[in-house]
């Protein structure tokens, strides 16, 4: 099968359809799509990824392209050849290895293969439209309007890049815009509970692998990190199932190196699924201490316990517990506490592509209240002396700095170490943010 398969095009005419019409999420579907279809070599798999994400990620901007082309608007269009339009339209004019011809072509023939004869006319009118005109595309001004204009351009919704000029100026708007359309790297990090750096960056070598290990002038302390490339599924990989390394975003991995936990130290993470973080900490302990590893539903702390298994750590256990309810017994019992909450994810779009899409001001507000209310709860559980992060992947001063500032004059008892808004543009990682309280002593 070629990449011009009509096979691989519908597939990806299924994803979109789960996530745009549907409301399941991209990464998730596309995950369970290559699962599923073992079978589609390395090439189809790349093709049906980029095409998949590119047409969720760049979904504004086609539909702006497609109402300049098509009498009938985007919105009034059926599911179906809505879906198809926006794909042809993003292997025009994102992906130079897809003839125009076979961009057309092969959406006429999904057209017809869905049912939908009747408007192969239509489809096909459109694209070609597209493809010759797409270099006299005109965008809206900067000048005249800016968030009209890098919400097109940039296929963010208008109300973020307004939340983000308000919060971070437009020079700094603009550099996260731009980031949020790249390809996100993967890394992962060395369980060094496992195994060294040096020996896992072997075993990648044996596996063909490309591991590039991080430049540690930059990130000081990750030495145990790489970036890797090269590779089909993870699975695939004998490192990653004996729990030699773990997938985490560079970010993420600053909140164990924030911690600093001490050998012997007792960790609590109250909402802790899949155990990234939580894992990372058990590893920092070298077989010491204890972390407890918590999460709302019995589904998700089964996440936590299948990772937990794989990388064979012996200090570390997953409870299901609502971090909105005190649990009594936990009270001043933690070294360090990590509170990870649920957030707007506008950190990670490079990696959740449609995240932007399904959040509004209103679920932003609402989850201002939830992390607020967690921490209120969860700071109980800090020894005097103790640690508790605060952390988010989002870029939204409410969630972050606002809250930081909440919780440093509403508790008094803690101090504020440190706190910092990483921005993917900066770096290799996610937008992540990070602030770092300590309980004072009693006396103190
Ligand atoms: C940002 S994710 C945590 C990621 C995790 N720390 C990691 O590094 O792998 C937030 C988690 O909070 C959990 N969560 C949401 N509401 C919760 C609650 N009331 N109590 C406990 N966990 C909750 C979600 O199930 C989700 O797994």
């Amino acid at each position: 099968m070629t990449t011009d398969s009509v096979n691989t095009r519908e597939l990806i005419l299924e994803i979109l359809l789960e996530v745009t019409e549907r409301g399941q999420y991209s990464h998730l579907v596309i995950r369970s799509v290559l699962e599923k279809y073992q079978y589609l070599d390395k090439r189809e798999r790349a093709f049906l990824t980029r095409v998949a994400e590119g047409t969720i990620q760049r979904q504004i901007e086609l539909d702006y392209i497609l109402d300049q082309f098509s009498k009938v608007k985007v919105r009034k269009m059926k599911p179906v050849i809505r879906a198809i339009l926006r794909m042809g339209v993003y292997q025009l004019k994102y992906m130079d290895s897809v003839p125009a011809s076979a961009a057309c072509n092969e959406a006429v023939k999904l057209a017809k293969k869905k049912g939908f004869g009747q408007l192969s006319g239509f489809v096909n009118g459109v694209l070609r439209g597209v493809s010759r005109g797409l270099d006299q595309l005109t965008y809206p001004k900067e000048s005249v309007d800016a968030v009209k204009a890098w919400s097109v351009c940039y296929s963010m919704p208008e109300w973020i890049v307004a939340q983000w000029i308000g919060d971070y100026g437009k020079e700094r708007t603009k550099e996260i815009l731009a980031a949020s359309l790249l390809e996100a790297p993967i890394t992962v990090r060395a369980n060094l509970e496992r195994i060294t750096p040096e020996a896992l960056a072997e075993r990648f070598k044996e596996e063909g692998v490309t591991a590039v290990p991080l430049d540690t002038e930059k990130y000081p302390g990750l030495s145990y990190a790489y970036t890797i490339f090269g590779f089909d599924h993870l699975n695939g990989l004998s490192s990653f199932k004996e729990g030699l390394f773990y997938v985490q975003d560079i970010s993420s991995m600053m909140v164990a190196e924030y911690a600093a936990p001490k050998e012997g130290d007792h960790c609590i993470d109250v909402c802790a699924a899949p155990g990234g973080k939580s894992i990372h900490l058990a590893e920092k302990l070298r077989g010491t201490g204890h972390v407890e590893a918590r999460d709302v539903s019995e589904q998700k702390v089964a996440l936590i316990d299948e990772n937990i298994k794989r990388c064979r750590l012996t200090n570390i256990t997953a409870k299901c517990q609502d971090a909105t309810v005190l649990d009594e017994t936990s009270v001043r019992t933690a070294d360090v506490l990590i509170a990870d909450l649920p957030c707007s994810g506008l950190g990670v779009l490079r990696r959740k592509t449609d995240i932007k899409y399904r959040m509004n001001p209103e679920g932003e507000e609402s989850l201002v209240a939830l992390q607020r209310q967690i921490l209120s709860v969860v700071c109980e559980y800090v020894k005097p002396g103790g640690t508790l992060i605060y952390s988010t992947c989002t870029i939204h001063t409410a969630e972050n700095e606002g809250n930081a500032r909440w919780f440093e004059q509403t508790h008094p008892e803690f101090a504020l170490d440190t706190m910092r808004q990483m921005f993917p543009e900066e770096h290799l990682g996610d937008g992540f943010f990070i602030a770092k309280f300590k309980r004072k002593q009693d006396n103190g």
